[in-house]
Parts: C-alpha cells; sequence; structure tokens
C-alpha cells in the first residue's frame, strides 16, 4: 500500500522533523498536536529550515518550497486530522498510557486500511497496538535525532504485525529517503541496545577516575572512529532518556552489566539531564561552545 496521507502526533522534537521530510517526499501531511504553540513553532522551523537549506542553498526552487509547505497543514483536531489518514506516526511524550490511549482512539477514527505507527524509543510496540483492534497494522517507526536529518528508521515488529504492514512501513520509510531495518519488539532495539552498554561503562570509567569524561570521548573519537564520543553522545540523548532506556532493557535481561550506572542516577538527582537542560559531562553555554563539569 502506498502512503498518500500522514498524520504525524506531537509537534515536538521529532514530529515536526518526520512532518517535513513526508511533506518533502511528496505525502500531504498533517501535524497534530494538543498545543497550538507547538504547531506554530513547528510551523516556522520548518518553513525556515526549507528557506536555509533548500531554497536558499538552490536545490530547490521557491516554488517547489511552496508546495511543500502546501502539502503540510496542521490541526489541534484529532478526529479531522487523522480521519482520512493511510499512517499515522504518533510522536508524543514517551507515555505508555497516553500512547495506548491515543492508539485506542485512532483505531476508531481512522479508516480500516491505516497503519498506526509509534516512534517510541523504549516502549513495548506490542502493548501500544494491544490498545486497538488492528494489532496486525500497528508498528513501530524509530526515527533519530534530527529526524528530517539522520538516516535510520528502526521498523520494529510487535507481537502479531502482518508482512504485509512491515513491507508498507519499508517502503514508506524508503520513500522518504530513508534507510529502514528491520528489529523484533525487544527493548532497546538494535541502537539503544548498543549504546547503553557503552554509556555505562563510559559513565563507569569516568566515576572510577580511570580517565575524565574528555579523555574517553577524545579516545573513542580518535581511536575507535566514533563521530562522537560516548559522554557527549549521553549528554545529547539525555540521562532520563538513558535512564528509561537501560531500565528497560535491564527488565528484559536481567544482567547485572545491564543496570543503570549509579553515576547517571547521581546526574539525574543533581538535576543534571544532559545537553537539553545545558548541563552534563559538560557545562555547555548558549552558543554551543562546553567545558567539562567537575564531578565531585
Ligand atoms: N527526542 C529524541 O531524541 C527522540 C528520538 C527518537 C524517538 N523519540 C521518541 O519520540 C517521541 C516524542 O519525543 P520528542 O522528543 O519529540 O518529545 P517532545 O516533548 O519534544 O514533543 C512531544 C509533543 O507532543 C505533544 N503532545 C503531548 N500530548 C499530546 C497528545 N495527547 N496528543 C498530541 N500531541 C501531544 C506536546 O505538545 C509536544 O509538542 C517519544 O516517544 C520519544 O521517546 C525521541
Amino acid at each position: 500500500m502506498d502512503i498518500l496521507r500522514l498524520t504525524v502526533l506531537g509537534a515536538g522534537t521529532m514530529g515536526h522533523g518526520i512532518a517535513q521530510k513526508a511533506a518533502m517526499s511528496g505525502i500531504k501531511t498533517t501535524l497534530f498536536d494538543i498545543d497550538q504553540t507547538m504547531l506554530d513553532k513547528a510551523q516556522g522551523i520548518i518553513s525556515k529550515n526549507i528557506e536555509k537549506h533548500f531554497v536558499g542553498k538552490g536545490k530547490i526552487t521557491a516554488e517547489e518550497g511552496e508546495e511543500i509547505l502546501g502539502r503540510l497543514s496542521m490541526s489541534t483536531d484529532l478526529v479531522a486530522a487523522a480521519k482520512e489518514a493511510d499512517m499515522v506516526i504518533e510522536a508524543v511524550p514517551e507515555n505508555l498510557e497516553l500512547k495506548k490511549s491515543l492508539f485506542s482512539k485512532l483505531d476508531e477514527i481512522c479508516p480500516a486500511h491505516a497503519v498506526l505507527a509509534s516512534n517510541t524509543s523504549v516502549l513495548s510496540v506490542t502493548a501500544i497496538a494491544g490498545a486497538t483492534k488492528r494489532p496486525e497494522k500497528c508498528i513501530g517507526a524509530h526515527f533519530f535525532n534530527p529526524a528530517a536529518v539522520m538516516k535510520l528508521v528502526e521498523v520494529v515488529l510487535p507481537v502479531g504485525v502482518a508482512e504485509e504492514t512491515v513491507e508498507t512501513v519499508m517502503n514508506f520509510c524508503k520513500q522518504l529517503g530513508k534507510v529502514p531495518v528491520r528489529v523484533k519488539d525487544v527493548p532497546g532495539f538494535i541502537v539503544n541496545r548498543l549504546l547503553c552498554p557503552l554509556y555505562m561503562e563510559a559513565a563507569q570509567i569516568v566515576l572510577e577516575g580511570t580517565a575524565t569524561a574528555e579523555e574517553v570521548d577524545t579516545a573513542m573519537k580518535l581511536g575507535a572512529g566514533h563521530p562522537m564520543g560516548p559522554c557527549e553522545l549521553a549528554d545529547f540523548g539525555g540521562f532520563d532518556v538513558i535512564q528509561m532506556a537501560q531500565d528497560s532493557i535491564y527488565e528484559y535481561t536481567h544482567r547485572e552489566s545491564d543496570r543503570l550506572n549509579i553515576l547517571y542516577r547521581k546526574m539525574l538527582e543533581a538535576g543534571r539531564l544532559g545537553r537539553k537542560n545545558g548541563k552534563g559531562f559538560y557545562d555547555y553555554e548558549a552558543d554551543g561552545t562546553k567545558k567539562p563539569f567537575k564531578l565531585f
């Protein structure tokens, strides 16, 4: 099935990037949020991105830029936003009850053929799908931040998903210029399952004083070819998100090595969330410069 009409729920960090990419790929896209100010903000960011990075750089004409924006509409009315959708992607806050309740409503509102996708990072897609009467049409579509730029989408297969749904979503991702990878609905999927142990060991090295965060980052960038060091990357992802991901992986594996490193818990207790509040392994200035934070 081709996706001609897409609805994205949540106009925050991820939702606006997914909506921008879909509109740029020729898909009629509606961005829904309960907060009009988030929709206004998203509209502003998308318009600026298209002007600055595409029209301004001569990649598309001004008319093509207008056409992209013409394919994008904003709504605070869920029924109007979703009733004709071929596919819905929810990118609302990481809260299982909220996502289940939205999926249950979407199940009533959307056409019978519509695919319902969740952008959840750590929650069970199977549990979200279970809130509907169409689990075979529910799936995870895990985009990465910034969603308009990052190539990967983890296509997450919950229990009971139909192969036809998987194929539809794999093709949709390719239409967006993304590279989709199939993964079963197990905590951490692929990327977080592999990144979390790196975050935990990096924190342990810093905690025991073997090396500083800066030394860990330099070592992994220059020695392992990573574009960002693990401490910088942990700051970027956010310690609250890492905590949720790590706890969900531990709940699945019950391995001691998969427990959240105490340093993240201490940072969170100290109100340090990472880049999102300018306080992580590093302190960040408004101009993007950073200096290492002295832990103890
Ligand atoms: N930020 C990331 O790096 C990242 C990466 C991958 C996946 N995710 C996942 O994407 C989802 C969204 O994350 P985000 O960082 O974009 O969040 P965000 O807080 O930036 O945005 C969430 C948006 O949802 C809106 N919202 C709240 N309740 C709503 C409702 N009932 N209906 C519609 N909209 C509602 C909010 O107004 C807000 O605009 C989460 O599940 C998160 O785990 C985030």
